[in-house]
């Protein structure tokens, strides 16, 4: 794995074969994978032991959100499969996120432990209907700090607040940001999106890439494009 390479692509596929299949053309050296809800419930954990079997580093992107105890067995558990990375929702609160943290350093392991704050596909209206009447950025500030405070490595926020968060929590702080979309790709679902050059600058340290690339008509040209953009390789 190249150190420098912010790339993660999103293995959001329906079968394991199909999501081995783009991962046969991919290259640990220039890329992590993120296994998501559907792949990991249809395939379980046998994806991750293919992925780690071909080299990757794996972010197992659960957000698990539940009371403290059961959090934390589900990170342990995510942890001693040897990901890279695993995630939690912030707003499971304070309590549940330093019990995942808790747990992890009792049993020595040393895998990444972010929390989401606010998803990237929401905006403030989607925010007010759920009785949150803060702004996207200001619920992102709240959470990343309580995140932090509870003893995060980092958070998944949209890069449009990436360049704040690190204000705010330090540079060393992981801003894992989904919803890139270059500019040859659609929007669909995301809302708060950034081109991959501008969310570097603006201060993300990694870059979560899934349709744009899993459903280019010319995936790898699709992910030569998006490495051009960011000056690797
Ligand atoms: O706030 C969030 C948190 C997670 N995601 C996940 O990232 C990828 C994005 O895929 P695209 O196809 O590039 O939109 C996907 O797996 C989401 O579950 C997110 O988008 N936003």
């Amino acid at each position: 794995m190249l150190p420098e390479s912010p790339l993660i692509i999103a293995l959001d596929y329906a079968s394991l074969d199909a999501a081995l299949c783009m991962a046969d053309r991919l290259d640990p050296a220039r890329c992590r994978l993120k296994v998501g809800k559907e792949l990991f419930t249809r395939s379980g954990p046998d994806v991750l032991e293919a992925l780690h079997g071909r080299g990757f580093e794996v972010f197992l992107d659960l957000k698990f959100h539940d009371i403290p105890n059961t959090v934390a067995g589900a990170v342990q558990a995510a942890a001693e499969q040897g990901v890279w990375m695993v995630n939690v929702h912030a707003s499971g609160g304070r309590r549940m996120m330093e019990a995942a943290r808790e747990r992890l350093e009792r049993h020595g392991l040393d895998t990444r432990l972010i929390a989401v704050t606010v998803l990237t596909s929401l905006e403030a209206e989607d925010l007010a209907e759920v009785g949150v009447m803060a702004s996207p950025a200001e619920q992102v500030e709240r959470l990343a700090m309580l995140a932090r405070d509870s003893g995060m490595d980092g958070v998944v926020c949209s890069a449009q607040e990436a360049g704040r968060l690190g204000e705010l929590c330090g540079e060393a702080f992981l801003k894992v940001t989904p919803g890139i979309r270059p500019a040859f790709a659609a929007t669909g679902d995301q809302r708060r999106v950034m081109t991959p050059a501008a969310a570097m600058a603006a201060g993300s340290t990694h870059l979560v890439v899934g349709r744009p690339v899993t459903r280019a008509e010319e995936p790898m040209e699709a992910l030569d494009r998006i490495e051009a953009e960011l000056g690797l390789g």
